[in-house]
């Protein structure tokens, strides 16, 4: 795994997070104005617009391209998945790796409509982070070299990333860092994940109230928060929505679990995110206060409540269809077509 090249693991990520680069102005500017001349009313394709003059921004140019989506799923195991918080035995996990490696998951499917290329990253599967509710997660070191393992996510050059991630017991994880990050009471943020209920979730609210009480004099530092109480692929995809804002590459979250990375880098700085759209609102309950909370709005809101990155990769639709009416379409001189 990359090494941090100076100073604290962490003094490194707060550095990347205070260089990282906006949005190109007149590109922006120049897709919008495209978006005024093209061959229909001003406003008529509605929030496919605004994805296109983003898009524009981040790459640079007035007529943007995804010719190369790539869906990254990062998979790991969890000691606090051993407390009976998921339905599914933590195996799953490993089987599901496997299964994206044979093609046949949900999230392959739907690469293959839209031309994404999927990237499995396995994250030490068969030794799982510690429970969070005794133990941190990771080291300092380790999640700063998680995070820099993450960064190999770009490492195919896409032009657009899309996040998932595999993990049983990860939805519990994603609770605890927004209940460490956002306060309020663990019901709040804890909901079924892959479908659990009864005492499997009573046990999974009193689970994440007693990490988040362990971590509690430290619930002001979100990289703190990160590696206390989040896991391995939480912390590689936060790396890798770091990553891909240096690069300038757009990047779609996909559900809850994702959404828990993104929002660690939220609270280190509100701009953190600019470059990133939500793929879509996942069924899990908290995910769309989460979303509110974080400026984003989703593409689709479908009732999905899977994971794997499957949101997000079928988002890339909307996103490729935005992109191609804006770079095909005719102006209204081109056309001929007579103007309001
Ligand atoms: C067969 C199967 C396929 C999945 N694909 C994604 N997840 C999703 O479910 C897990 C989180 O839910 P929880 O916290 O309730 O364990 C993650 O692995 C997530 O990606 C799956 C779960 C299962 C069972
Ligand atoms: O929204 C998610 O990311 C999610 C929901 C249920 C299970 N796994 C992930």
């Amino acid at each position: 795994m990359p090494r941090a090249v100076s100073g604290l693991p962490f003094d490194d990520i707060r550095n990347l997070v205070a260089t990282m680069p906006g949005p190109d102005g007149a590109a922006r500017a120049a897709a919008a104005a495209r978006q005024g001349e093209l061959v229909k009313p001003p406003g008529a394709l509605g929030r496919l617009e605004a994805i296109a003059i983003d898009i524009a921004g981040w790459q640079g140019r007035a007529i943007p391209v995804v010719n190369r989506p790539t869906v990254a799923v990062f998979a790991a195991t969890h000691g606090v998945a051993s407390r009976g918080v998921s339905p599914y035995p933590p195996e799953v996990t490993k089987q599901m790796v496997a299964t994206f490696t044979a093609g046949k998951a949900a999230v392959n499917q739907i690469c293959g409509v839209f031309g994404a290329g999927l990237r499995v990253f396995d994250l030490a599967l068969d030794l799982p982070s510690p429970d969070i509710v005794v133990e941190d997660a990771l080291t300092e070191a380790e999640c700063a070299a998680t995070m820099a393992f993450g960064m190999e996510a770009l490492a195919g050059e896409p032009d657009l990333l899309c996040l998932g991630e595999m993990g049983i017991g990860n939805t519990t994880v994603a609770a605890a860092i927004f209940h460490g990050l956002y306060g309020g009471e663990a019901e709040e943020w804890v909901g079924p994940g892959t479908g659990s209920t009864g005492e499997t979730l009573a046990r999974k609210v009193e689970t994440v109230r007693a990490a988040v009480a362990r971590a509690r004099d430290h619930l002001d530092d979100p990289l703190e928060v990160l590696r206390k109480l989040g896991g391995r692929e939480v912390a590689a995809m936060a790396g890798a929505i770091l990553a891909a804002r240096m690069q300038r590459v757009p990047v779609v979250l996909d559900g809850y679990v994702v959404t828990a990375a993104a929002a660690v880098l939220r609270a280190m700085d509100e701009h953190a995110l600019d470059h990133c759209f939500a793929g879509h609102v996942s069924a899990e309950p908290a995910h769309r206060r989460v979303l509110e909370r974080l400026g984003l709005e989703p593409l689709l809101d479908l009732g999905m409540r899977l994971g794997e990155g499957s949101g997000a990769a079928l988002s890339i639709g909307v996103i490729k269809s935005a992109l191609a009416c804006h770079s095909g379409m005719a102006t209204f001189a081109e056309a001929g077509v007579a103007d309001a």
